[in-house]
C-alpha cells in the first residue's frame, strides 16, 4: 500500500484557524493536539496524517515531498520560493501586511543607503533592489521592532496587522510590500501521483473557503 498522505501544518498562530477549516473539509484529527509533545498525528482517515512543524519549515517539507500538502503564510512562501509546489487556494486566514517600518520622526532620505533588520531577507533584498535603494540586510529571528530602537537598523521589514507592536515601540508603517494571507500548497509530483486522494481534499477546502467568503459578504 502507498504511504499515507501527509499534511504539514504551521504551529503557532495559523494552527488554531487551520484545524476548523480542515475539519469542515472532512479531515478530523483523531487525537487532541493540545498538551501533546507528538509531532505526527493520526486523522480519522487511515491514509491521512498531520504533522505540526515550524511555519518556516512547511515549504521545505512540501517542496521535497516529505509532505504532500502544506499550510503556510504567503510571507513564508515568498521568502522560501515556490519551486516544486502548487499554491491552489488562498485560505483567507491570518491576513496581514508585509511592510517596511521605521521610527516616528526618523524618516530616511528617499534613496539613502539604509540598514534593514528582518527575518525576510530574500523578500527585503528583492524589494529594496526594485526600489533602487541600497540596503544592508540584517537577519533577525524575531522582535524586529527592537532593532531601530537599539540603533541596529534604520528600518525593518515585518508583518503588520493591527499596528499595535509598531505603535508600542515608537514606530510607524511606511511602504506596503505585499498583502499576506495563508495559502494551501501542494507538492507538484504528489499532485500527479496521488491525484485521486489529493483532489477531493483540495476541492472540499476550496468549497469551505468559498462558503465562508459568501457568509462574510452576507453578514457585512
Ligand atoms: N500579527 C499577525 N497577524 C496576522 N497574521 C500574522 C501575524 N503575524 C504573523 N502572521 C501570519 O501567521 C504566520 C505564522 O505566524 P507565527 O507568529 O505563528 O509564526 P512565526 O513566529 O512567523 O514562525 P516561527 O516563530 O515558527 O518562525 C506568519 O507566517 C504570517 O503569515
Ligand atoms: O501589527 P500587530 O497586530 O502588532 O502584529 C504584528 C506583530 O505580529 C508578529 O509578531 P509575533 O507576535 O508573531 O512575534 P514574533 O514574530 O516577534 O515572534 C509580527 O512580527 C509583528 O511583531
Amino acid at each position: 500500500m502507498s504511504r499515507p498522505l501527509i499534511i504539514a501544518l504551521s504551529k503557532g498562530r495559523i494552527l488554531k484557524e487551520t484545524l476548523p477549516l480542515l475539519a469542515e473539509a472532512g479531515v478530523h484529527l483523531a487525537e487532541p493536539l493540545e498538551g501533546s509533545r507528538k509531532l505526527l498525528f493520526d486523522t480519522q482517515q487511515d491514509d491521512v496524517k498531520i504533522i505540526v512543524i515550524r511555519a518556516t519549515d512547511v515549504p521545505t517539507y512540501v517542496q521535497l515531498g516529505a509532505a504532500d500538502i502544506g499550510v503556510a503564510g504567503k510571507d513564508v512562501l515568498l521568502e522560501h520560493g515556490s519551486e516544486g509546489v502548487y499554491e491552489p487556494i488562498d485560505l483567507d486566514i491570518a491576513c496581514c501586511k508585509l511592510m517596511t517600518a521605521g521610527m516616528v520622526g526618523h524618516e530616511n532620505p528617499r534613496h539613502s543607503r539604509r540598514r534593514v533588520a528582518t527575518k525576510f531577507v530574500n523578500i527585503a533584498r528583492d524589494y529594496y533592489a526594485r526600489q533602487g535603494i541600497q540596503a544592508d540586510i540584517i537577519k533577525l529571528y524575531g522582535a524586529m521592532e527592537l532593532a531601530p530602537i537599539m540603533n541596529l537598523a534604520d528600518e525593518i521589514v515585518d508583518i503588520v496587522d493591527t499596528g499595535n507592536t509598531l505603535r508600542a515601540n515608537g514606530m510607524e508603517p511606511r511602504e506596503l510590500i505585499t498583502e499576506i494571507s495563508t495559502r494551501l500548497i501542494v507538492n507538484k509530483a504528489s499532485m500527479t501521483m496521488n491525484h485521486g486522494r489529493l483532489q477531493p481534499i483540495i476541492d472540499n477546502l476550496r468549497q469551505v473557503v468559498a462558503a465562508r467568503r459568501r457568509k462574510e459578504v452576507l453578514d457585512s
